[in-house]
C-alpha cells in the first residue's frame, strides 16, 4: 500500500459515521475539513490563518469550516461549503475520508472534524473577510518535539498541546494550539500511523474516549 491507501485505512478505522449526527437540536454545531494532500512524496495538512477582523479567535491559525447553516445536509456537506467559501476549494475534486469523533469546544459549540485528501496541485483563493493566509506543512510535524509545548490546562481533550512553525516559503512563523493542534495531533498519529514523540495525553487507540466523557456531561446539562 502507498503513503495515501495507508492513511485512508487508518483513518477511516476511527471514522464516527452518523453515531453523533443525531445528538439534540440545542447542541449548535459546527464542522472543520482537515484537507490532507500530498507534496513531495510526503503528506501534507492545509491551515489557515483567521482575519485579524473576526470576532472569534482572530488572528488565529484554524481548520477551514464553521457553523452548521439550515441548508446544510450533514457535517460533512457543512465541512465542504465552507472550505469552498472561505479557501475556494471545489468541493467535487475533493476525496472525502471520513468523519471523526467531534469534539466540544468551551462555548459548547460540537465540532466535526471532516477529513479529506485535496489535490496537490490546489492553489487557495482566501476569502480576505475570513482568511488572512493560507499554508501547508508536512503532517509529520505534528508528531515531532522540537516545536511542541504543552501545557496542563485542558483543552478539548486531553491537555493543551501547542507548535511553533515556520512556513520557509515566507517565512512567517504561526503559533498552532488548542483545538486545531489537537485535531491535527490526532490526525498525523492516526494517519501516519506513528505515536508522536511528546506524551498525547489521550490514548491513541482510542480517542474519542475522553472526549465521549466530556460530551455526556455536557448532554447531562440540556
Ligand atoms: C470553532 C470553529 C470551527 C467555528 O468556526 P467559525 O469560522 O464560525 O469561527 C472555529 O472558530 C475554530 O476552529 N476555532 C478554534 C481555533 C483554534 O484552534 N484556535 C487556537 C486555540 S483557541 C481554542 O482552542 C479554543 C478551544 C475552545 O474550547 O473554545
Ligand atoms: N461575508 C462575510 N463578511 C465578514 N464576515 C463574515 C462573512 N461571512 C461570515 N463572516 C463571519 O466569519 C466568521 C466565521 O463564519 P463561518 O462560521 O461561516 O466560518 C463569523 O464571525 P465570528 O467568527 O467573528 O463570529 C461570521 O460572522
Ligand atoms: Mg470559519
Amino acid at each position: 500500500m502507498d503513503l495515501k491507501e495507508k492513511a485512508i485505512a487508518s483513518l477511516k478505522k476511527h471514522a464516527s459515521g452518523d453515531a453523533f449526527s443525531r445528538l439534540p437540536a440545542a447542541l449548535p454545531k459546527a464542522s472543520v475539513l482537515i484537507p490532507l494532500l500530498l507534496r513531495h512524496g510526503k503528506l501534507h495538512a492545509l491551515l489557515t490563518v483567521r482575519s485579524v477582523n473576526l470576532k472569534h479567535h482572530a488572528g488565529e491559525v484554524c481548520f477551514p469550516g464553521g457553523k452548521s447553516e439550515s441548508g446544510d445536509t450533514d457535517e460533512t456537506h457543512t465541512a465542504l461549503r465552507e472550505a469552498e467559501e472561505e479557501i475556494g476549494l471545489p468541493s467535487h475534486t475533493v476525496q472525502v475520508i471520513c468523519k471523526l469523533f467531534p469534539v466540544l469546544n468551551k462555548a459548547g459549540l460540537l465540532i466535526t472534524p471532516v477529513v479529506a485528501f485535496i489535490e496537490s496541485s490546489f492553489k487557495p483563493r482566501p476569502n480576505a473577510d475570513e482568511v488572512s493566509e493560507v499554508f501547508t506543512l508536512p503532517l509529520e510535524f505534528f508528531t515531532k518535539e522540537a516545536d511542541h509545548s504543552c501545557y496542563p490546562v485542558p483543552s478539548v481533550f486531553g491537555p493543551t498541546h501547542s507548535f511553533m512553525y515556520t512556513d520557509p516559503r515566507t517565512g512567517h512563523i504561526h503559533q498552532i494550539w488548542g483545538l486545531t493542534a489537537a485535531l491535527a495531533v490526532t490526525v498525523a498519529a492516526l494517519a501516519l500511523g506513528k505515536k508522536p514523540e511528546f506524551e498525547l495525553g489521550f490514548d491513541l487507540d482510542d480517542p474519542a474516549s475522553a472526549f465521549r466523557d466530556v460530551l455526556n456531561r455536557r448532554l447531562s446539562k440540556l
